[in-house]
């Protein structure tokens, strides 16, 4: 715990802070020397003991699993008067330098308890606390950084003053997407699910499945359609009748071979769940690699699917906190296949809740917070727009199916020479 928190220490003033009430991020950074400024809104008129805590370790895994744990933690554990928000630090526009964690406030009688969970977390857990003091004169607040598990003998060289600070540029949330939300290759992907073997056995029935990358890949002869879309956009319908049509393969990502370990990676938190699906899609592609040396391949979602629910979970807030159109974090992966043709089929947010309603199965935790969330559908359609690569034509899909059909076999027909 010493060694992370000096190695964070050269560039602790250089941090924000942001802690989100009701949805808004509120931003502070802290200072050696107090410049007599309005404290930002999280330590204004709360008489409680306020605490951040940020999850801090080197070791990618233990750090997405411990993040995941340790909202549950604290909610068991800590008094009823205690209040949770989300939090997270980082160096403005700074790839990878975001921590997140919570921000907490305990208006309990005695702060002792809370201290004491929150010292043994310092011991056990890769967590760094600090709490905040509030000044004499009543408007200032100190951070103090809390040396190994000790809230009293703190070592700090100096007191940082909280001070109010401007929003960044981009998002804090979008600081660490690359190879913690998305992957550019399957190496980086395989890394992931490899250091994953010792705690999750499924991870190494996925890597004894992975195509070797040893062989360069040929280009299949045959034109490769993926179609992609929300759930219940009519894919399924779609992709089916497109396979009778043009006597092509119909594949999908995440591959067959994949089912019996999703349900295990849907539960792990985003840096494992979305190295599975990363890498399922390199399965896929190398089975389209076999079928499209022999027909033509229509695929059941791929890469869009796999960085843009990816990108829109990362990020919070509204639509505008995304990357901008031509960011790196759009970039198809070097060594993923590309399609010939990518149509992604849009449908008015009403029209797509009938068809799942008709449908009546089962929803997937990420399905329903389509169906409830507007916000994270639209950052999911703005995201399949901007990825960068294969030709990607969206697709009205609210007229009926055989509509659809003859519209995309059109298009393909037009785009694939087919
Ligand atoms: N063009 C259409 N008009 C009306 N209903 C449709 C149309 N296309 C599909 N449907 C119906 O909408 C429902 C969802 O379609 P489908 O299962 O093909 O979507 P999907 O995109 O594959 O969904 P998911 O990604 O959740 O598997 C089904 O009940 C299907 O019969
Ligand atoms: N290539 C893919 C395919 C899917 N996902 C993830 O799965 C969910 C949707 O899949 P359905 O089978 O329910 O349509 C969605 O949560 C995606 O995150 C993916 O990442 N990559």
């Amino acid at each position: 715990m010493a060694r992370r928190t000096m190695s964070l220490l050269p560039h602790w003033s250089s941090r924000v802070f942001s802690v989100e009430l009701n949805g808004t991020p509120f931003y502070f950074s802290t200072q050696e020397k107090h410049r007599g400024e309005e404290v930002p809104r999280v330590f204004r008129g709360n008489d409680g003991q306020c605490y951040s805590l940020l999850v801090c370790s080197s070791d990618t895994i233990r750090r997405a699993k411990f993040y995941a744990e340790l909202k549950d933690k604290l909610l068991t554990n800590l008094p009823p008067e205690c209040h949770l928000s989300p939090m997270c630090s980082f160096l403005p526009n700074i790839k990878d330098s975001l921590l997140k964690g919570y921000f907490l406030t305990d208006t309990s009688e005695s702060s002792s308890p809370t201290e004491r969970l929150l010292r043994d977390l310092t011991q056990r857990d890769p967590v760094l606390v600090c709490s905040y003091l509030r000044g004499e004169t009543g408007g200032v607040w100190t951070q103090h950084l809390w040396s190994d598990g000790d809230s009293h003998t703190m070592q700090m060289p100096k007191d940082y003053y909280v001070v109010p600070a401007e929003a960044p540029e981009h998002h804090p949330s979008t600081l660490n997407i690359i190879n913690s939300d998305v992957f550019y290759s399957f190496e980086e992907a395989y890394q992931v699910l490899e250091k994953c073997g010792d705690i999750i056995p499924e991870a190494r029935a996925v890597l004894a499945l992975l195509p070797s990358r040893e062989e360069p890949r040929r280009k299949p002869d045959f034109p490769v359609i993926v179609i992609e879309g929300l759930d219940a956009t009519g894919k399924t319908t779609l992709t089916e009748s497109l396979r009778d049509a043009l006597g092509a393969s119909l594949l999908r990502s995440p591959p067959h071979c994949l089912s019996p370990m999703r349900a295990r990676f849907d539960r792990e938190p985003p840096l494992i769940r979305r190295a599975f699906y990363a890498l399922g899609n390199y399965i896929t592609a190398e089975q389209i690699g076999q079928e499209g040396m022999k027909t033509p391949v229509i695929v059941d979602r791929f890469w869009h699917s796999t960085a843009a629910y990816a990108i829109a979970t990362a990020v919070s807030g509204p639509v505008c906190n995304l990357p901008a159109e031509g960011s790196e974090v759009y970039c198809w992966p070097s060594d993923l296949l590309q399609p010939s043709l990518v149509v992604c089929l849009t449908l008015d947010p009403e029209e797509r809740r009938r068809r799942l309603r008709d449908r009546g199965q089962g929803k997937t935790e990420e399905e329903q917070e389509l169906d409830h969330n507007q916000l994270f559908r639209l950052k999911v359609e703005k995201a399949y727009q901007r990825i960068s690569g294969p030709v990607c034509v969206t697709v009205d899909a609210s007229p009926p199916a055989d509509q659809v059909l003859q519209q995309v076999l059109l298009l393909i027909r037009g785009k694939c020479h087919l």
